[in-house]
């Protein structure tokens, strides 16, 4: 089986897969520059709270590799590889994963100053292919953790399997392998855990569908897809004869009480599994914890365009049933005049969530409904909180 990958990285080249594209056709664009870097993330080409960071931190990496920057003095050269994050910083608003990149990448330069440019530049292309490596790290960790706590709190086990639910794309081709929710229904498959996993499709931007149904299928784990509007018919109807233990997602910024944004779908979800007595497990990297931000009403959500909801790309099938993926179409779904709200992500309230699973342990709430991610991460708890 080959290994999914949504970006392939080397030093002075990085290629990231046009996630548009998929799952009917496999391209590589080339990614050298901030601006390409910018556009892939803009764009959705690349997309996920973790590997959007690792794009934006590694094609301004290339570029600097590849083009000599052009102050003179240290200060000038961190000056102006802080303005080229602060660009970045504007590609997408609510993954806090690229900021929290962004701090670690400005920290990082700033302890070459006083060593020259070249110094400067190579502890940012250092710290940027650390970023990449270690979120491999954090999702296999975040994958044992998941999985252990499934065990304790719901008694997964090879003799008792269970039954998840995840919404969006938090697999490979959101991160740099494995996955945050997806990872742990990687881990709960390998070992033997799990009975079955269900995707929504994750309208408007189906990166279900798209892009979880096909890692699913790609891995071969038993699996099927359903629209986001069958949620609480399937735990209904369902939940005894599959075991649905968990509802199992990604964040894009989870904040200081616990109350996470995610994929627009995921709040609605953790009010269904909460009536139907199902777990409500968020997957996340420290890198996607925002301890500045108290609440979740603090989160600016990001809305995107009208044509995300009244129209639908997709590949040609053939009057045999064959798929065409070199044949694409866009069709309307809808009257083109009809007023569109597209709001890309929705808060989930920290009562609603059960854990928040990091590659530090899994963080349960405390008496008081919130959670307290003082013990995981104390140094940024201590710069923010005192
Ligand atoms: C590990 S990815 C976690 C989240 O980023 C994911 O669930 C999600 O909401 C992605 O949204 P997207 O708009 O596709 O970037």
């Amino acid at each position: 089986m080959s290994l999914l990958q949504a970006v392939k990285y080397q030093r002075g080249k990085l290629e990231v897969l046009d996630q548009l594209l998929l799952p009917h056709e496999f391209h590589y664009d080339t990614v050298s520059t901030r601006q390409e870097a910018f556009d892939s993330i803009a764009t959705m080409r690349v997309r996920g709270a973790p590997a959007i960071a690792i794009v934006a931190s590694l094609g301004l990496a290339v570029e600097l590799h590849n083009n000599p920057v052009s102050g003179t003095s240290d200060e000038q050269v961190i000056s102006q590889i802080d303005e080229a994050l602060d660009y970045l910083k504007q590609s997408r608003p609510t993954a806090v994963d690229l900021t929290n990149a962004i701090t670690q990448l400005k920290a990082t330069i700033r302890t070459a100053d006083g060593k020259g440019k070249e110094a400067i530049v190579q502890a940012f292309i250092e710290e940027a292919e650390r970023i990449f490596e270690k979120d491999l790290q954090s999702n296999l960790s975040i994958g044992d953790f998941g999985a252990q706590w499934l065990q304790a709190q719901a008694g997964a086990s090879p003799d008792q399997k269970i039954s998840v639910l995840t919404h969006c794309n938090t697999g490979a081709l959101a991160t740099s392998g494995h996955g945050t929710a997806l990872g742990i229904i990687r881990t709960l498959q390998s070992k033997g855990y799990l009975k079955h996993a269900f995707c929504t499709e994750t309208r408007p931007y189906n990166q279900g569908s798209r892009l979880t149904a096909f890692e699913l299928v790609h891995e071969g784990i038993p699996s099927t897809l359903i629209t986001d509007s069958m949620a609480a018919a399937l735990f209904r109807t369902k939940k005894a004869e599959n075991n649905i233990a968990a509802v199992i997602v990604g964040a894009d910024r989870v904040v200081r009480n616990g109350d996470t944004a995610n994929k627009i779908g995921t709040y609605q979800l953790s009010v269904l599994a909460k009536h139907h007595g199902i777990k409500f497990i968020v997957a996340a990297p420290t890198t996607s914890i925002d301890l500045e931000t108290k609440t979740g009403d603090g989160i600016k959500i990001e809305e995107r365009k009208r044509e995300e909801l009244t129209q639908i790309s997709g590949a040609v099938v053939g009057p045999d049933g064959r798929v065409d993926g070199n044949n694409k179409v866009r069709v309307a779904t809808a009257d083109q005049r009809i007023d569109v709200w597209n709001p890309a992500f929705d808060v989930t309230p920290a009562e609603f969530i059960d854990v928040v699973v990091t590659e530090k342990g899994a963080v349960e709430k405390g008496p008081d409904g919130t959670f307290d991610f003082s013990k995981i991460l104390p140094k940024r708890w201590a710069k923010v909180v005192g």
